[in-house]
């Protein structure tokens, strides 16, 4: 077995698309995405509720069948180091299962999902250390001790015997972050895991995650509504709307010269200095992008945000934009995108 060389991302998701039945018709929420992750990277996701962003994660978990989705095309590769690259569509469930447990590892916004209630948090903690990491017992407790004060839950050392059900919603969560870190996986997958946490529990669990990051070199794909915790973690942007990615490039670059109106309105919302405006009663207020996402079931025929758009033009309404480069390693889809800046 050769490791593969370093230019090979850990991750390769290369013109997904994934679909629902449903009664009223096929919703395509995952139309033809692409990205990459590099080993010890983090791509951040972002973009509006039913952009696709979860369900693009559920299919490279090969999850989205339990909800009865489909993936219908594209390629899901996973390269670790050491090991060929697997070809995650291709697996039976029993090596997927293994993939999900060793080596891919996802934290949701809701925790009662993963704990099991009839074993403590720290036997489960400590399960997940000692299938991963070469230690005793004894070793393997301290480490959950510690790992559940890293994720902020207080006083540990006696909390480590409480059930689920002892403990509050968000500390839950806290626990299924310490569990899913403590498998040391080469990707964690991580969907709006601290929505529903407070600001400093929040900045605590992305200083662990970026920790674990430089420790043990995982990649991390991390989806989330807030731009402002992108430019903290991410190294990569993807932009998703209407299940496509509309923008992707370095976090730098899209911050700094973005080249579609949703990405531009996106930054405009962002709840930072820079983000608010004054108007002319002189209070501070946030921009909003007017109007509403399209149905899924009813896509325009051209660019899916020309709707929203100011910048439209006939020409937009006609044909589906293609994603082109605007520059080194910066994909946009708008036909106008060298008009567009911030
Ligand atoms: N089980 C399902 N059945 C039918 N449609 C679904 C199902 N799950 C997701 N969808 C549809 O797929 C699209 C993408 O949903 P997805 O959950 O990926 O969005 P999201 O960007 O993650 O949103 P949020 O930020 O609210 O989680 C939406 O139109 C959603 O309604």
């Amino acid at each position: 077995m050769t490791e593969p060389p370093m230019s090979i991302p850990l991750l390769e998701v290369t013109g997904l698309k994934t679909s629902f039945t449903t009664p009223r018709g096929t919703v395509k929420s995952v139309d033809d995405v692409s990205f990459s992750i590099a080993a010890g990277k983090t791509l951040g996701v972002v973009g509006e509720s039913g952009s696709g962003k979860s369900v693009t994660s559920l299919s490279i978990m090969r999850l989205v069948g339990r909800g009865g989705g489909v993936i219908d095309d594209g390629a899901i590769r996973l390269n670790l180091p050491g090991q060929p690259g697997l070809d995650i569509r291709a697996l039976d469930e029993k090596a997927m299962r293994k993939v999900r447990g060793n080596d891919i590892a996802m934290i949701f916004q809701e925790p009662m999902t993963s704990l099991d209630p009839v074993w403590s948090i720290g036997d489960q903690t400590i399960e997940a250390i000692r299938l991963h990491q070469d230690v005793s017992k004894n070793e393997a407790r301290e480490k959950a001790i510690e790992m559940l004060r890293l994720v902020g839950i207080s006083a540990p050392e006696s909390r480590v015997d409480d059930f689920p059900h002892q403990l509050s919603g968000g500390m839950r969560q806290r626990v299924m972050i310490a569990i899913a870190l403590s498998c040391r996986p080469a990707l964690l997958i991580a969907d709006e895991p601290t929505t529903a946490l407070d600001v400093t529990i929040q900045a605590q669990i992305l200083d662990l995650i970026r920790r674990l990051q430089k420790e043990i070199g995982m990649s991390v794909l991390f989806i989330t509504h807030n731009l402002g915790v992108v430019a903290e973690i991410a190294d990569k942007v993807a932009v998703m709307y209407a299940g496509q990615v509309v923008e992707e490039g370095p976090v730098r670059t899209i911050f700094s010269a973005p080249r579609h109106p949703y990405t531009v309105g996106l930054l405009k919302s962002i709840p930072m200095p820079g983000g608010m405006r004054v108007d002319d009663a002189g209070s501070r207020r946030l921009d909003t992008i007017g109007g509403m996402p399209p149905n899924p079931l009813a896509l325009p025929a051209g660019c899916r945000f020309a709707p929203r758009c100011s910048l439209a033009i006939e020409d937009c309404h006609k044909a589906p934009p293609p994603l082109v480069q605007a520059g080194d390693e910066h994909g946009v889809r708008c036909i106008r995108w060298q008009e567009v800046s911030k």
